[in-house]
């Protein structure tokens, strides 16, 4: 069973279609990827889904039968992505009182509130007012508001931005857990490499239209191609024309001090080693790997403009 079934559904804002014909199965268990570049319509699917929008045309059904976010909310947890907690209440009892919203008592909200504040490492924050908390602990108190009520489908808007590398791990780490008990994630995000250690199964759109969807490994394959990771060592310079060489590259990332790339049609791994050695190129890695979400996200939607910043090509050691 789904525990969400997109079909054919379009959203349209004054013209403007941030959703086109959009149909996404999101199986019950496990993590789902919606992935995609600025614009490109996850957080306008993710209103849809939750019923805070309607799509123009097409249908959502959750759990396998109709029904909205708006009606079904007991079960799900929305961690939307325009933050916002009310500044004034403080942090304790502003998640006993989304406790209390989604049926918990009193007295079981504050103790799960706790729990969770332990487990975020802000417990000692539990008396504060939200507003004096910084925005990335304001996002912990956030999500564990949108977990409390254990709902078996959570649903997460860019759940790690923002955070530093210690707090994503720390909620990437929840992320986990939850789907390992059997519960369903759906998390937007543009991040590849998270999404791609992370995610079962992955949907790319781009401007508002599905690219490329799947386990991590059919998008893999579905891409296909042979493909190759390098490491520069020196010389980088003298691989420039054997990179140049369509009769070899067919594309590549390039990272300067790395890079990835994809062998055109027909040649091999080996012809490439040959011809970068016989340039004489220093190269501190040479492996054959599968395509890596990030390639194919750009391949498929073009830059993505959040990606971390190339390191500079100096041609020197990595
Ligand atoms: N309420 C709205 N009114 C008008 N246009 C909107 C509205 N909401 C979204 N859009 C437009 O729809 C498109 C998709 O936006 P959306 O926020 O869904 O993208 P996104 O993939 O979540 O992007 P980001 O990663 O930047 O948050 C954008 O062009 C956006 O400007």
């Amino acid at each position: 069973m789904s525990s969400i079934s997109v079909e054919s559904v379009t959203k349209r804002f004054a013209g403007h279609t941030a959703v086109s014909n959009l149909s996404l199965q999101v199986p019950s268990g496990g993590i789902y990827g919606l992935l995609g570049p600025n614009g490109a319509g996850k957080s306008t699917t993710i209103r849809l889904i939750m019923g805070i929008l309607q799509p123009d045309e097409g249908r959502i059904a959750l759990f396998g039968a109709g029904g909205s976010g708006r009606n079904l909310s007991s079960r799900i947890g929305y961690l939307p992505e325009e933050r916002g907690l009310y500044k004034k209440m403080k942090v304790l009892d502003h998640l006993v009182f989304l406790g209390e919203v989604k049926g918990i008592s009193r007295t079981e909200a504050r103790r799960r509130a706790m729990v969770w504040l332990e487990r975020l490492e802000i417990a000692n924050w539990a008396q504060k007012k939200v507003e004096d908390l910084s925005k990335g602990m304001q996002q912990k108190v956030q999500f564990a508001g949108a977990l409390l009520h254990e709902p078996e489908l959570v649903i997460l808007d860019e759940p790690f931005s923002g955070l530093d590398p210690i707090n994503a791990q720390v909620m990437k780490d929840i992320v986990v857990e939850i789907a390992a008990a059997g519960r369903t994630v759906l998390l937007s995000t543009h991040v590849m490499e998270q999404a791609e250690r992370m995610c079962d199964r992955v949907a790319i759109i781009a401007r508002g239209k599905l690219v490329a969807n799947g386990t991590v490994a059919q998008v893999k394959a579905d891409f296909g191609g042979r493909h190759v990771a390098l490491g520069f060592s020196g010389n980088r310079p003298l691989a420039d024309a054997v990179l140049a060489d369509p009769r070899l590259i067919a594309r590549m990332d390039d990272y300067g001090a790395s890079a990835e790339l994809k062998m055109a049609e027909g040649a091999q791994p080996e012809q490439l080693l040959t011809a970068l050695v016989n340039a004489g190129v220093g190269l501190r890695r040479f492996e054959v790997v599968e395509p890596s979400l990030h390639a194919i996200f750009v391949a498929k939607v073009g830059a993505d403009p959040d990606a971390a910043p190339l390191p500079v090509a100096t041609g020197a050691a990595a």
